[in-house]
């Protein structure tokens, strides 16, 4: 495994209340691996992804568990070093381009700068591979789009350089929190078609934080739900997608009328989502669950196999598992 998350739970502590945004999380990727980490809004997707950055806000407390990258644990690393895996092998892309972008920077500047400091060679050397890394993410004409500042770019190209950016010490692990939500549906397909060659090509494993269920069938391998900072389920896509156990995952696929196409919001469920200052004894889910039964406020359920049918380690990444009473 390249990453592997046991037992992670993090919480965000004021004065007055703490927030319990992750509750005992575990998964791992794979070498050269997409996998897609799906829930809604407030379910500790973003959170997840900036724990392994090591880049959590002042009043957050990691309360248990390990990350191990490459088979160390990347939380008890120092800022430096967290510093350097950041630069060098673990990559992240956000939303809006912009944000990863200089405004008052040229495109090729920004990228040779970046190359040039990977890598031990001259910044006229590192402009010309930042010419050919635009070529990589398909920019057409690239020599001119690197003269260009990137308010001159359409959102579709801007985002194509920040891949280009991301990918350009190469990264062990890209973590691509919602990369193609701000871009309209033709340009999120070339982006994510984009970026699943520059996966396989380059052998980076992408964590794709979305809320998109689309996106998640179009490139994802394995999928991660999550629902109040816990996995719910979890296993293959084509399993999880096309036989959900979990009522949560059910319900969110419950009004896609056909999961293949792109730019399908989540569906939203009846009733309200929890409350991380106060969360429920039993089931996480259970306040908002047809399917409840006493046990499932009483008890938490924890990430089982779904069937006999995986015969072998539960733990295997590949095995659906799901955390519910009722199946
Ligand atoms: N610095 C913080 N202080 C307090 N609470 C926080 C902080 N950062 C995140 N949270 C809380 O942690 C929970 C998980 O947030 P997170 O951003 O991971 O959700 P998400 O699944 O990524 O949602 P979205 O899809 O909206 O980005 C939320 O309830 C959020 O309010």
């Amino acid at each position: 495994m390249l990453l592997q998350i046991n037992n992670l739970s993090v919480e965000f502590s004021s004065m007055l209340q703490t927030v319990k945004a992750l509750n005992h999380v575990s998964f791992s990727i794979g070498p050269g691996e997409i996998l897609g980490i799906v829930g809604e809004s407030g379910s500790g997707k973003s959170v997840t992804a900036l724990t392994i950055l090591g880049l959590l806000e002042k009043n957050a407390r990691i309360k248990s568990g390990e990350i191990l990258y490459k088979g160390k644990n990347i939380l008890q690393i120092s800022k430096k070093e967290q510093q350097e895996l950041r630069g060098k092998e673990i990559a992240m892309i956000f939303q809006e381009p912009m944000t990863s972008l200089h405004p008052t920077m040229r495109i090729g500047d920004q990228l040779a700068e970046v190359i040039h400091r990977h890598r031990s060679i001259s910044y006229k050397e590192a402009y010309r591979q930042a010419v050919l890394s635009l070529d990589e993410v398909k920019i057409n004409d690239p020599e001119l789009v690197a003269r260009k500042y990137p308010f001159e770019l359409s959102g579709g190209m801007r985002q194509r350089v920040v891949i280009a950016l991301a990918m350009s010490a190469p990264p062990d692990l890209l973590i691509a929190d919602e990369p193609t939500t701000a871009l309209d549906v033709t340009i999120q397909h070339e982006i994510l078609k984009l970026m699943k060659e520059l996966a396989e090509k380059r052998g980076t494993s992408i964590m794709l934080i979305t809320h998109d269920l689309g996106v998640v069938t179009q490139v994802c391998q394995r999928v991660v739900v999550m629902y109040a900072g816990k996995v719910v389920e979890t296993g293959k896509t084509e399993e999880v997608l096309h036989q959900p156990v979990h009522p949560y995952t059910r319900a969110l696929i419950g009004a896609l009328p056909d999961l293949a196409t792109p730019d399908q919001p989540l569906h939203a469920i009846p009733g309200e989502s929890p409350d991380l200052r106060n969360l429920p004894a039993g089931c996480v889910f259970a306040p908002r669950c047809e399917r409840a039964i006493p046990l499932c406020r009483e008890d938490q359920p924890v990430l089982e196999q779904v069937t006999e049918t995986g015969i072998g380690d539960a733990y295997l990444p590949d095995v659906h598992r799901v955390a519910c009473w009722v199946r």
